[in-house]
């Protein structure tokens, strides 16, 4: 009784690989390493180095490690380049996909987890979002995760495989133990671009516009902490094996806060009072994204540690500390 955690040499796979093994489960991770660092995947866990979309050597896998379940992270997730090479982005997060499940619905994989994004809802209407909202991605990246929801859906329907797709709003932070964090070679999350601009790795930090219809002028995002993301993971997993129906789920807190609350967070908590720039809008930023997270906490019974910017802050720093020790910073 294996978890496949596809992915689980990156930020939040290294997370929930973390997660299920703190649960007591047995996990194998599949990453090819492109983005993901060997030495983030958990002692506990059983690495092969390898792509998600390769069938054969999935269907391997999961006979040598004995897998009933998978949880799917690997995947291209920077929606900027996804405007620039969008072809990538649909092999990668879609097509890939659909070998994984493939294989895994030929394996007899009976449950199965997926990294889906609030880029699916585009530019919605209002806030907070609710699970049925329409899907009107703005972004090929937003739309390749929508296709790979739509092929689990379908796919659960024809066969015995039940799924729930994880709908993520912002994801920050790091394992409090300081055990695992975000360690992105090419980093755009502001949560992480702040800690680099706090401890000296970047020179400051820009704010992508200050003339949205928001309070102060800037973007309001809802920052869920990273572990209280691993943890809903392991919650989806017990809720499928005791035979929940699929099912996708909004993750955030359903709070929001503006890019320069952020930064005066980062700032306050590091005690740096590192320049900060203004710069022009980045293109397909919609003006806020607040989760509707009823739906996770009801049908999961999850239960977050972490709803607290502060302490998100607060670990994003001490793992920025961590990664200068180990000379894996990646510079501006
Ligand atoms: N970080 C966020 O805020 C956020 C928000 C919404 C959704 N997501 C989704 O969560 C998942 C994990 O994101 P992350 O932030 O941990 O990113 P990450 O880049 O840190 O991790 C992705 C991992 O997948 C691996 N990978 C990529 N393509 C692969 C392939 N074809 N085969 C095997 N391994 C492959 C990479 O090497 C990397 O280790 C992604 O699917 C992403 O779209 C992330
Ligand atoms: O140096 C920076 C970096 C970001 N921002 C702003 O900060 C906000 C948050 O940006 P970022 O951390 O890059 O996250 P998002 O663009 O909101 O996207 C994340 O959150 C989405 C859900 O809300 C997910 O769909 C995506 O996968 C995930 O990358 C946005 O307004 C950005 O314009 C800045 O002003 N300066």
């Amino acid at each position: 009784m294996t978890v496949l955690v596809t992915g689980g040499a990156g930020y939040i796979g290294s997370h929930a690989a973390l997660a299920l093994l703190d649960a007591g489960r047995h996990v194998v991770v599949l990453d090819n390493l492109s983005q993901g660092h060997r030495w983030a995947v958990p002692a506990g866990a059983a690495f092969v180095e390898g792509d998600c979309g390769d069938y054969e050597l999935v269907r391997k896998l999961i006979t040598d490690h004995d897998v009933t379940a998978i949880m799917h992270f690997a995947g291209s997730i920077i929606v900027p380049e996804s405007v620039v090479y969008p072809l990538d982005y649909y092999y990668n997060n879609t097509v890939n996909s659909r070998a994984l499940a493939q294989a895994a619905v030929d394996a007899g994989i009976r449950h199965f987890i997926f990294s889906s994004t609030a880029g699916v809802y585009g530019e919605p209407a209002k806030t907070p979002i609710l699970e049925d909202f329409p899907s009107k991605p703005i972004s090929p990246y937003g739309t390749s995760k929508m296709m790979t929801e739509k092929m689990l859906a379908d796919a659960s329907v024809a066969h015995d495989m039940n799924y729930v797709a994880l709908r993520y709003f912002n994801v920050a932070g790091a394992d409090p133990k300081g055990r695992a964090g975000q360690t992105s070679r090419k980093a755009t999350h502001l949560i992480k671009i702040a800690s680099q601009a706090a401890t000296g790795v970047r020179s400051h930090l820009e704010i992508y516009g200050e003339d949205y219809e928001t309070p102060d002028g800037t973007c309001i995002r809802d920052y869920i902490h990273v572990s209280d993301l691993a943890n809903a993971h392991v919650l989806a997993l017990e809720y499928l094996e005791n035979g929940g129906e699929s099912d996708v789920m909004n993750c955030g807190y359903g709070r929001g806060f503006s890019v320069k609350e952020v930064i005066s967070a980062v700032k306050e908590v590091s005690g740096v009072d590192f320049p900060v720039k203004l710069a022009e809008r980045r293109p397909g930023d919609p003006a806020a994204l607040i989760a509707g997270a009823d739906r996770v906490r009801e049908k999961l019974g999850w239960v977050p540690k972490h709803d607290d910017l502060e302490m998100i802050v607060l670990h994003a720093l001490d793992w920025e500390e961590s990664l200068k020790n180990r000379q894996v910073v990646d510079a501006a």
